[in-house]
């Protein structure tokens, strides 16, 4: 046999507990364990013959005395420490009974993405902070042949909470393109929300967009990673993951999930191929295509990061 030995990992299970305001739980690990005093999501080792998901709800009563009532799959970390190489398996933990409390001795503290105000935390954890940070719901813009009268959608969409779009107008001129986008980035960092480009990353860099979402030709193509904060990928199958993965993206579309009106009788993915697709992924995952925001969380439920929407997102 040619390869690698393989290793043997230790399999561990992770809360991210968020309560409604958008807030979540880290805890500092007790004296006595390796990195000690480190911050960490709660969770723990799976035991011989457990499922991932029991693991999950063992480790929370033992940690914090929490009955675990909802959680949904989310992303893997592959991590090599020089006491154990770990394969970190998230969940997204949003229904539960009790509150949460130290059961031992770990220090606990409610947290906002995008603002951690604890340190150390454990080194395989920093990427998990970033898909953190990502929202729930990515808008691709559908201005068509009105790009005005887009810009009242836009607003609307923004006052109600939407902070990630994609601009995506195959069809408007290079120079109206332009207008719109920078059109669409002032309006859209008014809210604090992130913009990204349809495939063309010189736009996104001359207009100072937050990134660019790369098609699955550029995929293919591209030897490295376009300069940009946010980098993105629309994927279809696994070799594009795949690849999305080696060129570091922070996120990935995967489409199309369910039928849509523009390409009826087009072939589907369905949720079982799309939760086949999305297991052991090291990316946040938007789902995509004929979904609408009631959809958030079944795509969740077959290990989702969000819905990306295009009709659903202007509503
Ligand atoms: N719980 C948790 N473990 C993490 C995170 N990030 C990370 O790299 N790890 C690593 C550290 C450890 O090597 C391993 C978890 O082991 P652990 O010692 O907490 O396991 P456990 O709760 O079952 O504790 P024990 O019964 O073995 O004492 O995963 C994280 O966010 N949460
Ligand atoms: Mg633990």
């Amino acid at each position: 046999m040619n390869g690698a030995i393989p290793i043997d990992r230790t399999q561990v299970a992770v809360a991210v507990i968020t309560r409604a305001d958008g807030t979540f739980l880290l805890a500092s690990r007790p004296p006595g364990k390796p990195y000690a005093g480190y911050w960490e999501f709660p969770g723990g080792k799976v035991e011989p013959g457990e499922t991932v998901h029991a693991a999950l709800v063992r480790e929370l009563h033992e940690e914090l005395g929490i009955e675990v009532t909802h959680a949904t799959p989310w992303l893997t970390r592959y991590f090599d420490y020089p006491h154990a190489h770990v394969t970190l398996l998230f969940f997204l933990v949003s229904g539960w009974h009790g509150e949460p409390h130290a059961k031992e001795g770990q220090t606990l503290a409610w947290q906002t993405p995008g603002a951690i105000n604890v340190a150390p935390v454990l080194p395989a954890n920093h990427p998990v902070f970033a898909a953190l940070a990502l929202p729930a719901v990515y808008g691709i813009t559908q201005a068509g042949s009105d790009p005005t009268g887009f810009m009242t959608r836009l607003d609307n969409a923004l006052e109600s909470g939407l902070r990630l779009i994609q601009i995506r107008e195959k069809s408007m001129p290079a120079a109206t393109l332009e207008t719109f986008a920078r059109d669409v980035l002032a309006r859209a960092q008014a809210h604090q929300a992130q913009v990204l480009l349809n495939a063309d990353v010189a736009l996104a860099q001359r207009i100072g967009a937050h990134g660019v979402q790369l098609n699955a030709t550029q995929l293919g193509e591209l030897s490295r990673r376009p300069d940009l904060p946010l980098v993105a990928a629309s994927c279809h199958n696994v070799a594009e993951l795949d690849r999305a993965e080696a060129l570091g993206c922070d996120f990935a579309l995967l489409s199309p999930v369910l039928p849509t009106p523009s390409h009826p009788g087009a072939p589907v993915l369905g949720w079982g191929n799309f939760a086949a697709l999305c297991a052991g992924r090291t990316l946040p995952i938007y789902a995509l295509g004929g979904l609408s925001s009631t959809d958030l969380d079944s795509a969740r439920q077959h290990g989702a990061h969000g819905v990306a929407l295009l009709r659903g997102a202007w509503q």
